[in-house]
Protein backbone atom coordinates (compact mmCIF):
# COMPACT_ATOMS: atom_id res chain seq x y z
CA UNK A 1 0.00 0.00 0.00
CA UNK A 2 1.06 3.81 -1.09
CA UNK A 3 -0.14 6.41 0.41
CA UNK A 4 0.25 10.04 -1.58
CA UNK A 5 -0.43 13.18 -0.46
CA UNK A 6 -1.18 16.14 -2.71
CA UNK A 7 -1.57 19.42 -0.82
CA UNK A 8 -2.30 21.61 -3.29
CA UNK A 9 -4.33 19.67 -6.20
CA UNK A 10 -5.73 20.46 -9.22
CA UNK A 11 -7.65 20.45 -11.84
CA UNK A 12 -5.63 19.57 -14.84
CA UNK A 13 -6.88 21.64 -18.35
CA UNK A 14 -5.32 20.60 -21.34
CA UNK A 15 -5.68 22.82 -24.61
CA UNK A 16 -4.93 21.84 -27.77
CA UNK A 17 -3.38 24.39 -30.13
CA UNK A 18 -3.55 23.63 -34.10
CA UNK A 19 0.25 25.87 -34.53
CA UNK A 20 2.54 27.08 -32.11
CA UNK A 21 1.84 29.25 -29.92
CA UNK A 22 1.28 32.93 -30.87
CA UNK A 23 2.31 35.32 -27.71
CA UNK A 24 -0.36 38.50 -27.22
CA UNK A 25 -2.35 36.67 -30.16
CA UNK A 26 -5.89 35.02 -30.49
CA UNK A 27 -5.88 31.49 -31.11
CA UNK A 28 -8.61 29.01 -31.89
CA UNK A 29 -7.76 25.11 -29.92
CA UNK A 30 -8.44 22.02 -31.40
CA UNK A 31 -9.26 20.13 -28.24
CA UNK A 32 -9.69 20.37 -24.72
CA UNK A 33 -9.76 17.74 -21.62
CA UNK A 34 -9.98 17.93 -18.04
CA UNK A 35 -8.27 15.78 -15.73
CA UNK A 36 -8.26 15.64 -11.62
CA UNK A 37 -4.23 16.05 -10.95
CA UNK A 38 -1.44 17.13 -9.28
CA UNK A 39 1.66 15.35 -8.40
CA UNK A 40 0.44 12.71 -5.77
CA UNK A 41 -2.68 12.40 -7.63
CA UNK A 42 -0.47 11.57 -10.68
CA UNK A 43 1.57 9.11 -9.12
CA UNK A 44 -1.08 7.42 -7.60
CA UNK A 45 -2.92 6.66 -10.50
CA UNK A 46 0.19 4.97 -12.08
CA UNK A 47 0.48 3.11 -8.83
CA UNK A 48 -2.79 2.19 -9.22
CA UNK A 49 -2.46 1.23 -12.88
CA UNK A 50 0.45 -0.94 -11.73
CA UNK A 51 -1.99 -2.95 -9.53
CA UNK A 52 -0.51 -1.24 -6.41
CA UNK A 53 -2.44 -0.63 -3.50
CA UNK A 54 -2.87 3.34 -3.26
CA UNK A 55 -4.59 5.90 -1.15
CA UNK A 56 -4.49 9.68 -2.47
CA UNK A 57 -4.81 11.93 0.38
CA UNK A 58 -5.96 15.44 -0.69
CA UNK A 59 -8.11 18.87 0.71
CA UNK A 60 -10.98 19.32 -1.57
CA UNK A 61 -14.46 19.60 -1.39
CA UNK A 62 -16.58 16.82 -2.19
CA UNK A 63 -18.26 18.16 -5.39
CA UNK A 64 -15.22 20.30 -6.13
CA UNK A 65 -14.46 19.19 -10.08
CA UNK A 66 -11.44 17.29 -8.47
CA UNK A 67 -12.76 15.17 -6.08
CA UNK A 68 -15.98 13.85 -8.10
CA UNK A 69 -13.14 13.66 -11.09
CA UNK A 70 -11.25 11.13 -8.95
CA UNK A 71 -14.40 9.43 -7.90
CA UNK A 72 -15.17 8.88 -11.07
CA UNK A 73 -12.39 7.63 -12.31
CA UNK A 74 -12.38 4.81 -9.15
CA UNK A 75 -8.91 6.36 -7.55
CA UNK A 76 -9.37 5.68 -4.14
CA UNK A 77 -9.24 9.12 -2.38
CA UNK A 78 -9.11 11.16 0.98
CA UNK A 79 -10.64 14.24 0.19
CA UNK A 80 -10.47 16.80 3.35
CA UNK A 81 -13.24 19.87 2.94
CA UNK A 82 -11.65 22.84 3.10
CA UNK A 83 -15.15 24.83 1.63
CA UNK A 84 -12.83 26.81 -0.75
CA UNK A 85 -12.46 25.79 -4.94
CA UNK A 86 -9.31 23.71 -5.78
CA UNK A 87 -7.29 25.59 -8.53
CA UNK A 88 -7.05 24.77 -12.42
CA UNK A 89 -3.54 24.46 -13.84
CA UNK A 90 -3.51 25.37 -17.39
CA UNK A 91 -1.11 23.49 -19.86
CA UNK A 92 -1.18 24.81 -23.73
CA UNK A 93 0.17 21.51 -25.96
CA UNK A 94 1.62 23.09 -29.36
CA UNK A 95 1.19 19.85 -31.74
CA UNK A 96 4.89 19.17 -31.66
CA UNK A 97 4.82 18.29 -28.30
CA UNK A 98 6.02 22.10 -26.66
CA UNK A 99 4.24 21.89 -23.49
CA UNK A 100 3.19 25.57 -21.79
CA UNK A 101 1.98 25.46 -18.26
CA UNK A 102 0.29 28.05 -16.20
CA UNK A 103 -0.34 26.80 -12.40
CA UNK A 104 -2.63 29.02 -10.17
CA UNK A 105 -0.97 29.16 -6.48
CA UNK A 106 -4.26 27.13 -5.33
CA UNK A 107 -6.66 27.92 -2.18
CA UNK A 108 -5.20 28.91 0.93
CA UNK A 109 -5.27 26.46 3.99
CA UNK A 110 -6.00 27.48 7.20
CA UNK A 111 -3.26 26.13 10.41
CA UNK A 112 -6.33 23.83 11.30
CA UNK A 113 -6.51 22.87 8.21
CA UNK A 114 -2.69 21.97 7.66
CA UNK A 115 -2.92 20.18 10.66
CA UNK A 116 -5.97 18.04 9.45
CA UNK A 117 -4.15 16.96 6.30
CA UNK A 118 -0.95 15.82 8.61
CA UNK A 119 -3.32 13.99 10.46
CA UNK A 120 -4.97 12.21 8.03
CA UNK A 121 -1.57 11.66 6.24
CA UNK A 122 -0.19 10.05 9.41
CA UNK A 123 -3.09 7.99 10.25
CA UNK A 124 -3.40 6.27 6.55
CA UNK A 125 0.40 5.79 6.57
CA UNK A 126 0.48 3.40 9.28
CA UNK A 127 1.84 0.59 8.18
CA UNK A 128 1.90 1.45 4.37
CA UNK A 129 5.39 0.76 2.51
CA UNK A 130 5.50 4.16 0.86
CA UNK A 131 4.12 7.64 1.67
CA UNK A 132 4.64 10.42 -1.23
CA UNK A 133 4.49 13.92 -0.22
CA UNK A 134 4.23 15.96 -3.62
CA UNK A 135 3.83 18.93 -5.44
CA UNK A 136 3.89 22.70 -4.49
CA UNK A 137 2.43 23.69 -0.87
CA UNK A 138 -1.15 26.03 -1.06
CA UNK A 139 -0.65 29.72 0.11
CA UNK A 140 -0.16 29.89 4.06
CA UNK A 141 1.35 26.74 4.16
CA UNK A 142 4.55 26.74 6.43
CA UNK A 143 7.53 25.89 4.25
CA UNK A 144 9.01 22.96 5.86
CA UNK A 145 5.27 21.65 6.33
CA UNK A 146 7.53 18.22 4.41
CA UNK A 147 10.27 17.61 7.24
CA UNK A 148 7.86 18.59 9.63
CA UNK A 149 5.71 15.94 8.91
CA UNK A 150 8.52 13.36 7.30
CA UNK A 151 9.93 13.58 10.92
CA UNK A 152 6.38 13.41 12.62
CA UNK A 153 5.13 10.22 11.00
CA UNK A 154 8.73 8.82 12.15
CA UNK A 155 8.70 9.57 15.88
CA UNK A 156 4.66 8.56 15.83
CA UNK A 157 4.59 5.46 13.95
CA UNK A 158 7.75 4.32 14.74
CA UNK A 159 8.42 0.73 12.79
CA UNK A 160 5.30 0.62 11.39
CA UNK A 161 6.77 4.30 9.67
CA UNK A 162 6.48 3.91 5.64
CA UNK A 163 9.10 5.29 3.33
CA UNK A 164 9.39 8.52 2.31
CA UNK A 165 9.40 9.89 -0.55
CA UNK A 166 9.31 13.52 -1.70
CA UNK A 167 8.80 15.45 -4.91
CA UNK A 168 8.41 19.32 -4.15
CA UNK A 169 10.27 22.35 -5.60
CA UNK A 170 11.26 25.55 -4.51
CA UNK A 171 11.28 26.58 -0.55
CA UNK A 172 9.25 23.12 0.45
CA UNK A 173 11.95 20.84 -1.11
CA UNK A 174 15.46 22.85 -0.04
CA UNK A 175 13.68 23.08 3.76
CA UNK A 176 14.09 18.85 3.38
CA UNK A 177 17.55 19.47 3.04
CA UNK A 178 17.90 22.50 5.64
CA UNK A 179 16.46 20.17 8.15
CA UNK A 180 17.81 17.25 10.18
CA UNK A 181 19.23 14.03 8.84
CA UNK A 182 16.41 12.32 10.33
CA UNK A 183 13.61 14.41 8.66
CA UNK A 184 15.31 13.53 5.43
CA UNK A 185 13.61 11.85 2.79
CA UNK A 186 14.45 8.31 1.93
CA UNK A 187 14.28 8.94 -1.91
CA UNK A 188 13.69 12.53 -3.17
CA UNK A 189 13.01 13.33 -6.97
CA UNK A 190 14.01 16.41 -8.16
CA UNK A 191 13.79 17.02 -11.97
CA UNK A 192 17.01 19.19 -13.63
CA UNK A 193 15.97 22.49 -12.27
CA UNK A 194 15.44 21.44 -9.05
CA UNK A 195 18.84 19.27 -8.74
CA UNK A 196 20.38 22.83 -9.88
CA UNK A 197 18.45 25.18 -7.25
CA UNK A 198 19.24 22.08 -4.29
CA UNK A 199 22.74 21.66 -5.22
CA UNK A 200 23.86 24.86 -6.84
CA UNK A 201 26.72 23.23 -9.23
CA UNK A 202 25.24 24.09 -12.66
CA UNK A 203 22.38 25.05 -14.45
CA UNK A 204 19.33 22.67 -15.28
CA UNK A 205 21.03 22.62 -18.93
CA UNK A 206 24.43 21.79 -17.88
CA UNK A 207 22.94 18.68 -15.87
CA UNK A 208 20.59 17.30 -18.74
CA UNK A 209 23.36 17.47 -21.37
CA UNK A 210 26.00 16.12 -18.40
CA UNK A 211 24.96 13.17 -16.62
CA UNK A 212 27.91 12.64 -15.06
CA UNK A 213 27.49 16.18 -13.26
CA UNK A 214 24.07 15.29 -12.57
CA UNK A 215 25.21 12.11 -10.97
CA UNK A 216 27.75 13.83 -8.51
CA UNK A 217 25.15 16.32 -7.58
CA UNK A 218 22.71 13.84 -7.02
CA UNK A 219 25.13 11.78 -4.63
CA UNK A 220 25.94 15.10 -3.09
CA UNK A 221 22.24 15.20 -1.88
CA UNK A 222 22.89 11.20 -0.75
CA UNK A 223 26.27 12.34 1.28
CA UNK A 224 23.44 15.43 2.85
CA UNK A 225 21.09 12.86 4.13
CA UNK A 226 18.40 11.63 1.66
CA UNK A 227 18.50 7.73 0.96
CA UNK A 228 18.00 8.53 -2.63
CA UNK A 229 18.24 10.29 -5.27
CA UNK A 230 15.95 9.91 -8.42
CA UNK A 231 17.12 12.85 -10.67
CA UNK A 232 14.62 13.22 -14.01
CA UNK A 233 17.30 14.92 -16.64
CA UNK A 234 14.17 15.35 -19.22
CA UNK A 235 14.75 13.33 -22.69
CA UNK A 236 18.06 12.25 -21.81
CA UNK A 237 16.53 10.46 -19.04
CA UNK A 238 17.46 10.08 -15.56
CA UNK A 239 20.33 9.05 -12.74
CA UNK A 240 20.00 7.10 -9.32
CA UNK A 241 22.29 8.04 -6.86
CA UNK A 242 22.11 5.48 -3.67
CA UNK A 243 24.46 4.64 -0.58
CA UNK A 244 25.77 2.28 -3.07
CA UNK A 245 26.33 3.80 -6.04
CA UNK A 246 24.73 5.46 -8.94
CA UNK A 247 23.51 4.77 -12.23
CA UNK A 248 22.25 6.52 -15.33
CA UNK A 249 19.24 5.34 -17.82
CA UNK A 250 18.34 6.65 -21.12
CA UNK A 251 15.21 5.50 -23.44
CA UNK A 252 15.39 6.25 -27.09
CA UNK A 253 13.40 9.15 -28.27
CA UNK A 254 9.66 9.06 -27.96
CA UNK A 255 7.24 11.23 -29.92
CA UNK A 256 6.30 13.59 -27.58
CA UNK A 257 3.01 14.79 -26.77
CA UNK A 258 3.10 16.42 -23.42
CA UNK A 259 5.95 15.90 -21.06
CA UNK A 260 2.86 16.80 -18.29
CA UNK A 261 3.01 14.21 -15.42
CA UNK A 262 5.99 12.41 -17.25
CA UNK A 263 8.24 13.31 -13.49
CA UNK A 264 5.29 11.81 -11.48
CA UNK A 265 5.23 8.57 -14.00
CA UNK A 266 8.37 8.58 -13.69
CA UNK A 267 8.43 8.61 -9.87
CA UNK A 268 5.52 5.86 -10.25
CA UNK A 269 7.97 3.24 -11.73
CA UNK A 270 10.58 3.91 -9.49
CA UNK A 271 8.08 2.39 -6.38
CA UNK A 272 6.22 0.20 -8.58
CA UNK A 273 9.80 -1.55 -9.13
CA UNK A 274 10.74 -0.90 -6.08
CA UNK A 275 7.51 -2.99 -4.35
CA UNK A 276 7.97 -5.65 -6.80
CA UNK A 277 11.65 -6.16 -5.11
CA UNK A 278 14.34 -5.07 -8.07
CA UNK A 279 17.61 -3.70 -7.44
CA UNK A 280 18.24 0.25 -7.78
CA UNK A 281 19.28 0.06 -11.24
CA UNK A 282 15.91 -2.17 -12.60
CA UNK A 283 14.02 0.43 -9.97
CA UNK A 284 15.82 3.10 -12.82
CA UNK A 285 15.31 1.60 -15.67
CA UNK A 286 11.45 1.49 -15.03
CA UNK A 287 10.98 4.74 -13.63
CA UNK A 288 12.73 6.00 -17.48
CA UNK A 289 10.31 3.76 -18.94
CA UNK A 290 7.48 5.11 -17.40
CA UNK A 291 8.68 8.79 -17.85
CA UNK A 292 9.32 7.88 -21.53
CA UNK A 293 5.92 6.58 -22.07
CA UNK A 294 4.61 9.53 -20.19
CA UNK A 295 5.56 11.56 -22.52
CA UNK A 296 4.05 10.24 -25.37
CA UNK A 297 0.53 10.30 -24.16
CA UNK A 298 -1.60 13.66 -24.56
CA UNK A 299 -2.39 16.33 -21.55
CA UNK A 300 -1.76 14.54 -18.29
CA UNK A 301 -2.55 11.01 -19.10
CA UNK A 302 -0.65 8.55 -17.00
CA UNK A 303 0.63 5.57 -18.20
CA UNK A 304 -0.09 1.81 -17.39
CA UNK A 305 3.12 -0.65 -17.22
CA UNK A 306 2.23 -2.07 -20.02
CA UNK A 307 2.32 1.17 -21.98
CA UNK A 308 6.24 0.93 -20.98
CA UNK A 309 8.88 -0.69 -22.61
CA UNK A 310 11.87 -1.49 -20.04
CA UNK A 311 13.94 -3.57 -22.42
CA UNK A 312 14.60 -0.26 -24.60
CA UNK A 313 16.11 1.70 -21.57
CA UNK A 314 19.47 1.54 -21.09
CA UNK A 315 21.22 1.67 -17.42
CA UNK A 316 25.23 2.28 -16.95
CA UNK A 317 26.92 2.91 -13.62
CA UNK A 318 28.09 5.96 -13.56
O1 LIG B 1 2.23 23.46 -8.89
P1 LIG B 1 2.84 22.12 -8.54
O2 LIG B 1 2.14 21.47 -7.40
O3 LIG B 1 4.32 22.14 -8.42
O4 LIG B 1 2.58 21.18 -9.81
C1 LIG B 1 1.27 20.88 -10.19
C2 LIG B 1 1.31 20.17 -11.52
O5 LIG B 1 1.93 20.96 -12.54
O6 LIG B 1 2.08 18.98 -11.37
C3 LIG B 1 1.52 17.93 -12.13
C4 LIG B 1 2.53 17.43 -13.10
O7 LIG B 1 3.68 17.02 -12.46
C5 LIG B 1 0.27 18.47 -12.78
O8 LIG B 1 -0.76 17.52 -12.73
C6 LIG B 1 -0.07 19.69 -11.97
O9 LIG B 1 -0.79 20.66 -12.69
Amino acid sequence: MIITLTANPSLDRTVELAGPLARGGVQRATAVSAQAAGKGVNVARALAAGGEPVLAVLPGDASDPVVTGLAADGLKHLALPIGQALRSNITLAEPDGTTTKVNEPGPALSAAQQEELADAVLEASAGAAWVVLAGSLPPDVVEDFYARLTARIRRELGAAAPLVALDSSGSPLASAFAAGREEMPDLVKPNSEELAELSGVATAGELEADPALAASAARALVDAGAGAVLATLGSRGAVLATGTGSWFASHPPVAARSTVGAGDSALAGYLLAHRAGSDPAGCLRQAVAHGSAAVGLPGTAIPSPDQTTPAAVNVVGI
